[in-house]
């Protein structure tokens, strides 16, 4: 299957595609390092509210889709939009130019990334870490910033330990952190890049839970990058599975998992689901 029906009904419960504009669109993107050609002319849309998960083999171009979202890896040819605007370009005069660096400040603000290494800063308490780019960058007052920012340690369970610095806490504490942190500055849309592959297994549950949640309570559009097959299932509206840059095959997990239409997506589940077969 290589487009989603938009007018599929619901997964996981969740009404997630009717009538919705794409709030993400890759168009023919092509993108290169050097004369490796890691994005193929790619077309991918996820739509408002959807819960997209990227699966494919290391090398096929799965996080470098998040970092061109994050503005951390331009583009060599093609358009990317985010909520109908173009992101790596402005309209002038109906062409489009390359963009400049407010506008891109301007879209990356609509964008929270949840990193594999937390990337907190070391020398601020978990609470300033939640409050720095709000206050800083978004211009909010440090009374509200602090407000929201204890909101958010609620909701991943760690209000306790809001004066803590990172180092004092373990690596599900701080990737919990790291999920506040990207929800502080209330984006529309969540990416997560392989959120739980730097933990060590017995923490990787306490984090998946708090994604799970986000997913089930929030009308966010998240994009998640994952090896966790049984996560990826549950959590996700649709599955694309990359390939050498390109979307091989898409569908709702059931669909993917149970069905896969493609040899390479079959071949690709058997290793990473019976790895010893
Ligand atoms: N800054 C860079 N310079 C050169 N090559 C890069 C750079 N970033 C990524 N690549 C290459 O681009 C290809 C795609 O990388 P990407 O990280 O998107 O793959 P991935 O599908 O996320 O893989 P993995 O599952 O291993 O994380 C890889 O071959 C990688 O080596």
């Amino acid at each position: 299957m290589n487009d989603a029906n938009p007018d599929r009904d619901t997964h996981n419960g969740r009404d997630v595609n009717k009538g919705r504009d794409p709030i993400i669109k890759f168009d023919k993107v092509v993108k290169r390092f050097g004369d490796h050609v890691v994005l193929d002319e790619l077309d991918f849309e996820v739509k408002r509210g959807e819960k997209v998960t990227i699966i494919g083999p290391s090398g096929s171009g799965k996080s470098t889709v998040l970092r061109i979202l994050m503005t951390l890896e331009e583009i060599n040819d093609g358009v990317v939009y985010v909520g109908g605007q173009p992101l790596w370009h402005q309209w002038r005069r109906e062409q489009l130019i390359p963009a400049s660096e407010q506008h891109l400040r301007q879209m990356r603000s609509q964008l929270g990334m949840v990193f594999q290494q937390f990337n907190l800063f070391p020398h601020m308490t978990v609470l300033r870490n939640l409050t720095e780019a709000p206050v800083q960058v978004g211009g909010v007052a440090k009374a509200e910033a602090r407000k929201r920012g204890m909101e958010l340690l609620e909701m991943v369970g760690l209000a306790d330990q809001a004066n803590k610095y990172p180092h004092q806490l373990s690596g599900g504490q701080q990737q919990r952190v790291g999920i506040a942190r990207a929800l502080a500055m209330r984006p529309k849309i969540m990416l997560f890049d392989e959120p739980t592959s730097a933990l060590d297994p017995e923490l990787v549950g306490e984090v998946l839970n708090v994604i799970r949640t986000l997913a089930d309570e929030h009308d966010l559009t998240m994009l998640l990058v994952t090896h966790e097959m049984h996560f990826a299932r549950q959590v996700s509206d649709r599955i694309c599975f990359f390939d050498k840059g390109r979307i091989k095959e898409q569908g709702t997990p059931e669909e993917i998992f149970t069905a896969p239409k493609e040899e390479r997506t079959r071949a690709f589940l058997k290793a990473v689901l019976d790895p010893d077969d």
